[in-house]
């Protein structure tokens, strides 16, 4: 990245993530991010103040939250002439609120910034039907009582059957657990390892919550203190029992225990020019080197939806001049244990790495000691727009908790995308 200066990670605030249809269920995405945000300024001193600026994003949004960010402003304690925009990119949507908000101090346009996101799928929006709302239109625009009777007159008993959305891609028609079932099955990911891999998570973020690592990143909201789906308990023994939810046959690897949860909650990151925070007298947890994002083509190509980051991330360790085996933590949402599983795979994979990226040698493996360390999605749970935040946020705690070090995040969403940062400190 052409910076002209360094972005500061300077704190992070999430609610506690919520399992769809729990203690959220009665709450907005506007309730939940405000208070993610509101939680964030109290612990960084700026309630009342002005930040340069405001980016947040849902991928599950209602038409009344045209520009959310925006109405999260006006209903929080920031200084109501923090200027807000929206940005959606899927489950991309949290870093990508970070690239927007951290571009513009990098350029000098900005001091100071706040990345948010957040998702409901608890009040995800129905929509009306569309020959019901062209006649609801139609009747909008009618003059008088006799013209708007007339285009009311039009509604039929069919029109009263909603669009309620799937979690599913447009041009497909198949779910991302479908997706994933299929792309789990070509790279020959097999159920133990899967469900090694969510055991894990669950173990690792239960320890996490045990030394207080997340104290000063969540601020407890509607009678939860701690993610409702991290279930301590969580063993290999006891997911390997679970019935198969995704994929047929041989094929059905994927549980609800190997598969990220529908999820209610919020994240936000406050981010700043390192004079900025000198002179707020906050201490800077990390900086954000680099990010690139990816897309691949799942639906004429062979590649698998959720393979973006397979591409993005070799890209962004040439830009940075790494390997991969030279970070000290990993951090890689676990849309799926399947979806980490056949990224790794690909990455030690000679073919691949030839055909596909066009490399003389495999990209190569990871220290798995290192991935993860806190739990990841399959533990937290994923509000999809909030999933960014909560990476950024884990990852620069823990580069300050270690004092120097560097970090390489991958996030693969919806569409065939996928976005890749690294940050150090
Ligand atoms: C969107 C993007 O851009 C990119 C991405 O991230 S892609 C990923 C997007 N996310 C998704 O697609 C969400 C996928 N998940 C789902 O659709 C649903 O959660 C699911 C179909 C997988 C499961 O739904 P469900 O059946 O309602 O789950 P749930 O009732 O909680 O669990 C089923 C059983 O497993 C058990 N279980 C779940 N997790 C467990 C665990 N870790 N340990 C032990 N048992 C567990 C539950 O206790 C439950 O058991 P009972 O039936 O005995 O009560």
């Amino acid at each position: 990245m052409s910076t002209t200066r360094r972005v500061a990670v300077v704190g992070g605030n999430r609610i506690p993530f919520a399992r769809a249809g729990g203690p959220y269920a009665h709450a907005s995405n506007q309730d939940m991010l405000t208070a993610a945000l509101d939680g964030l300024l109290a612990r960084h001193g700026l309630s009342g103040q002005r930040v340069g600026e405001f980016a947040a994003g849902a991928v599950l949004k209602h038409s009344r939250d045209f520009n959310l960010a925006r109405e999260v402003v006006l209903g929080s304690g920031l200084d109501p002439r923090t200027p807000a925009h929206d940005v959606q990119m899927a489950c991309a949507t949290g870093l990508e609120t970070v690239v927007s908000i951290a571009n513009k101090i990098a350029l000098g346009q900005l001091e100071s910034g706040i990345a948010g996101g957040v998702d409901s799928a608890s009040d995800a929006p129905i929509e009306l039907n569309d020959e019901l709302r062209r006649v609801l239109l139609r009747a909008n625009h009618a003059k008088g009582p006799g013209g708007k009777l007339r285009a009311l007159s039009g509604v039929r008993p069919q029109h009263v059957v909603p669009g309620i959305p799937r979690n599913a891609e447009p041009r497909t028609g198949l779910s991302m657990g479908e997706h994933a079932a299929r792309t789990a099955a070509a790279w020959q990911v097999g159920r133990a390892e899967q469900d090694e891999l969510a055991a894990r998570s669950h173990q690792r973020l239960a320890d996490a919550y045990e030394r207080g690592f997340f104290d000063d990143l969540i601020t407890p909201f509607q009678g939860l203190s701690r993610d409702q789906n991290l279930r301590p308990d969580s063993s290999e023994e006891k997911l390997a029992k679970l019935e198969p939810v995704f994929g047929r046959g041989e094929q059905a690897t994927m549980t609800a225990g190997n598969s990220t949860p529908l999820s209610d909650g919020a994240s936000t990151v406050l981010l700043a020019s390192e004079e900025w925070a000198n002179h707020h007298r906050l201490p800077v947890l990390a900086y954000l080197e680099d990010f690139v994002s990816g897309a691949v083509d799942y639906v004429s190509g062979d590649e698998g939806l959720l393979m973006a980051p397979a591409y993005a991330v070799p890209e962004l360790l040439d830009r940075a001049g790494n390997t991969l085996d030279q970070f000290d933590f990993y951090e890689m949402h676990e849309a799926f244990a399947s979806q980490v599983l056949c990224t790794l795979k690909a990455w030690q994979d000679r073919e691949f790495c030839s055909r596909r990226l066009g490399r003389s040698e495999p990209l190569g493996e990871l220290d798995t000691d290192r991935l993860n360390v806190n739990g990841s999605s399959l533990a937290v749970g994923h509000p999809f727009a909030a999933t960014g935040g909560r990476i950024v946020a884990t990852l620069a705690k823990l580069l300050a908790e270690s004092g120097s070090g560097r970090g390489l995040i991958s996030i693969c969403a919806a569409g065939g995308q996928g976005i890749t940062a690294i940050v150090e400190r």
